[in-house]
């Protein structure tokens, strides 16, 4: 040991725990040192044992609760420790909330250097249970059986939602869980005959990947998709007969053949098992459709919060020219286009754009256009040809905006910008380089839209104008 460093390896230390951080875990301080706990919470006392340190932090585990923070909480799930999904769910709902408007805040002072700024409560659920209309789940074995699960933490250790515990996730809605039990009982019925089996289970890749669930919550249809490897499967059409009897009503049914890389849970390849290529929803009145994959908010209750959010933000009167980045299936774009003039939708998967499009004409809208590819590609070609939007979206995927979209809308001297982004680090340094270029943060909204972890979603209005002091 470092003789200098003032902890060792498994010894253990009382920590008063005093923060938060960005991956969910409180932090204390030891003889000046931050300590990273899983599972504390600010305002706790614990006794905990260290695991590993660096030269300016410590990670420790949870031994025991000395003195419980006001707002923890006794977890509602058995299998919280072991599965690492929700973070957060020691810790009381209200408290969460608060949390969760400390992180913003943070985030934007630390990294986007924009202290002062105006950062609203976390709006949160009323019911914030069973809130997803998505989930995807890893297939793997345990005991010579097939089983559905979520990989914990950052390893590769299946955690079982059928075994131990409640039957299913807590966030999951409960027909996708009764679904994915049924998918589960049939994967071990047809499954044994599929190229390598499951006594091929340590194979680099496994036949049977994931299974992703989806469901429109306001029309209820149902989509299966069932990712494999490209072989042949002989148990392929029993197990898709035997699943509509059990669960009729489905909507889809497709497998996605990915012989890719593990980490990219799609392929590029869909084959139709059953009914319909895609479902479709709907939200405010207008509908959607959905492919396999397409990206779709996953929590409609709060989606709808965002999107009013950022109408209201966006401030339209019929007059203005939009462009929303990163436009998806067109969900924001169709919201807008109801009270602008023009609405121009930027999105690189080519499903997703034939989604929009679809959906444009599936709701008589039709002063929208959508566009494929790169935002960092496209926004400045836009700008080249004279394009001069009233008001931009921007609602880029956790990595943020790329620079070259950033330059664009400074180029074009947008007077109204909204962003929307489910990663407060990456938020906070593109509204950084936007105020110092000429933008002012005006307010931030943060959204609950993933109660229980430690994510938070946020929608900001931002006006060209005088840079502010930072
Ligand atoms: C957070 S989602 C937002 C989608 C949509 N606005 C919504 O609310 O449903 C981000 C979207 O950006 C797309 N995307 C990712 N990188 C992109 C890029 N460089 N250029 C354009 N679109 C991109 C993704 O495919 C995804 O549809």
């Amino acid at each position: 040991m470092n003789k200098e460093f003032p902890l060792k390896k498994m010894e253990q230390i009382e920590l008063s725990i005093t923060g938060l951080t960005h991956a969910g875990e409180g932090v204390g301080r030891y003889r000046g040192l931050a300590v990273f706990v899983p599972e504390t919470a600010p305002g706790d006392t614990v006794l905990a044992e260290v695991l590993e340190w660096k030269k300016n932090y410590a990670r420790a585990r949870l031994l025991a609760v000395k003195k419980p923070s006001p707002g923890r909480r006794p977890p509602r799930c058995a299998r919280f420790s072991a599965c690492g999904g929700c973070r957060l769910q020691h810790v009381d709902y209200a408290e969460q909330l608060h949390l969760k408007t400390g992180l913003v805040k943070d985030s934007l002072a630390r990294i986007g250097g924009l202290s002062g700024v105006a950062v609203r409560d976390t709006a949160g659920m009323d019911n914030p249970w069973h809130y997803r209309n998505k989930v995807v789940l890893q297939v793997g074995e345990r005991g010579g059986r097939y089983r559905l699960g979520f990989y914990a933490g950052d390893s590769h250790n299946l955690v079982p939602i059928f075994q131990d515990g409640p039957g299913g996730c807590l966030l999951v809605d409960r027909d996708l869980n009764e679904v994915a039990k049924v998918i589960e009982n049939l994967l071990n019925k047809y499954g044994h005959g599929a190229p390598g089996g499951i006594n091929d289970w340590k194979r680099h890749k496994p036949f049977f990947r994931h299974v992703v669930l989806r469901k429109g919550f306001f029309t209820g249809e149902i989509m299966v998709v069932l990712v494999t490897g490209g072989g042949q499967w002989p148990g392929e059409k029993a197990f898709t007969g035997e699943l509509l009897s059990q669960r009729s009503g489905l909507t889809s049914v497709v497998r996605n053949i990915n012989d890719g890389p593990a980490g990219v849970i799609l392929g590029r390849e869909n084959r139709l098992l059953a009914g319909r290529k895609c479902i479709t929803d709907r939200l405010d009145h207008l509908t959607f459709r959905i492919s396999p994959a397409s990206f779709y908010q996953v929590n409609p209750v709060q989606t709808l919060v965002l999107y009013r959010q950022a109408l209201d933000y966006a401030a339209l009167t019929g007059r203005e020219t939009v462009v929303d980045a990163y436009s998806g299936v067109g969900t924001i774009a169709l919201f807008l286009a109801r009270r602008a003039k023009k609405v121009y939708g930027l999105e690189v998967v080519p499903g997703a754009v034939g989604d929009a499009r679809l959906n444009a004409v599936l709701n008589g809208i039709d002063n929208a256009e959508f566009h494929p590819g790169a935002v960092e590609e496209r926004l400045p070609a836009l700008a080249a040809c004279g394009l001069r939007p009233d008001v931009v979206v921007l609602d880029p995927p956790r990595r943020g905006c790329g620079r070259e979209a950033l330059e664009a809308v400074v180029k074009m001297g947008v007077p109204r910008v909204v962003y929307v982004s489910c990663d407060p680090g990456t938020l906070a340094r593109d509204l950084g380089y936007l105020a110092g270029k000429g933008y002012r943060v005006e307010e931030v909204q943060p959204v609950d839209m993933f109660p229980w972890t430690q994510h938070v979603e946020c929608v900001v209005y931002l006006a060209w104008g005088l840079p502010v002091s930072r």
